[in-house]
């Protein structure tokens, strides 16, 4: 095997059910009860985030082999309409190129989508793209990306805990967890009153001494963020995370200003590429980004992100991401923990954040991980689940 390899072929597929597309969950989840949203405005899209078209994407897995029959892959969530960027017109920047020439097709990719990318679905098939290239490198040169990365700063990553019960997290190992919202402004001083008990009940649960954080899912206006904030610093809220729409750049850069000292405000899921998290961070909008490593542009574009991050004194948590996460964040001094996103539907058990697609997919032992040495990512995909090639070039 050499890097001289060149790359043959590029294949796109659909999933249903959970994996990337980790809010394709089974009615009564807890990821799917009664969460705040931006569409919480309309009584009745509130109960359900499904309701509103949440799981319609379902999953893209990216397959790339490259002319020694090495075949790497990645997932994300985007679905059909990812699956259709990358067979129509993404796999014409990657067939035919030297696999170690990651960057030149990264710069390719972008550029050409331009007039009618630059966020979304174009990036998050882009981001498919370019971890499938990395998992395909670190297969022929028989190494984990981490180690493509610069190698390793920590033995093992130290995680938090998203889900419904922070309190199961804490006796799970995990050094924090972070609740969704439920109730947005709409539901006026009562929701408010509401989402405040729920903070302060949980507290109660856990003691003093773990971190307590909010999801709010892009909910909220600067007003009511504030006022919550304001209430939840009784109950030691470590971060008020994604209050705001992620376009509102000027309402966060206000918020980070108004909360109470000590609290931190975080964002960046639903951000993606080096020139959107720059404004984030030129305009002071977070303590912590957390850019998704499968939405934001993948691995090449989050080493530019984390860099900027680093430089301008800001954390880079990325949002879930399984495997991408964990091989950029063992590598980065700024990236300190974690996410684990809980998926099983109580939130009371571990199971593989990208469930049931990934096999081998590692997950934390009394809130600690241990990335895989394996090459690539370290995973398989699921032999068992039924993919459909909807677009073939
Ligand atoms: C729990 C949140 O509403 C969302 O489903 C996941 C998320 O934003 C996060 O893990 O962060
Ligand atoms: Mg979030």
């Amino acid at each position: 095997m050499s890097i001289e390899n060149r790359i043959r072929h590029v294949r796109a597929y659909t999933l249903r059910g959970g994996g990337a597309d980790y809010h394709d969950q089974d009615a009564g989840h807890w990821i799917d009860d009664h969460i705040a949203t931006p569409m919480s405005v309309y009584p009745e899209y509130r109960q359900s985030r499904q309701s509103f078209g949440l799981n319609v994407l379902g999953t893209l897995v990216v397959e790339i082999e490259a002319d020694d029959g090495t075949v790497g892959f990645a997932v994300t969530t985007a679905g059909e309409l990812g699956a259709f960027i990358v067979e129509k017109h993404l796999a014409r920047f990657v067939e035919g190129a030297r696999v170690t020439d990651i960057e030149k097709m990264w710069d390719q990719m972008y550029r050409s989508t331009l007039f009618y990318g630059r966020k979304g679905v174009v990036l998050n098939a882009i981001s498919a793209v370019d971890l499938a290239l990395y998992d395909l490198l670190g297969k022929i040169r028989q190494e984990p990306v981490y180690a493509l990365l610069g190698g390793p700063v920590r033995d093992e990553l130290t995680m938090y805990a998203t889900g419904a019960r922070p309190d199961i997290a804490k006796k799970l190992g995990f050094i924090g967890g972070k609740m969704p919202l439920h109730h947005g402004p709409a539901e006026g001083e009562e929701g408010l009153r509401k989402n405040l008990e729920m903070i302060r009940d949980m507290r109660e649960k856990v003691g003093d001494d773990f971190w307590l954080m909010l999801d709010c899912w892009m909910s909220l206006d600067l007003d009511y963020a504030t006022r919550l904030a304001h209430g939840a610093a009784e109950y030691n809220l470590k971060w008020i995370e994604e209050a705001l729409p992620p376009d509102d750049y000027w309402g966060y850069a206000k918020l980070k200003k108004q909360v109470p000292p000590k609290m931190l405000v975080t964002t960046g899921e639903h951000e993606a590429t080096r020139w959107g998290f720059k404004l984030l961070l030129d305009m002071d909008c977070a303590d912590i980004i957390q850019p998704d490593v499968g939405w934001c542009g993948g691995i090449t574009e989050l080493t530019k992100i984390s860099a900027m991050a680093d430089a301008n004194g800001a954390l880079v948590v990325p949002h879930g991401s399984s495997v991408y996460s964990y091989h950029f964040v063992v590598t980065r001094t700024n990236s300190p923990f974690a996410e684990f996103l809980m998926m099983h539907p109580t939130a009371e058990e571990i199971v593989p954040m990208f469930s049931p697609m990934l096999l081998g997919e590692p997950v934390p032992v009394n809130g600690k991980l241990k990335v895989p040495e394996t090459p690539g990512f370290g995973v398989e995909l699921n032999p068992a689940l039924e993919k459909l090639r909807p677009y073939k070039h």
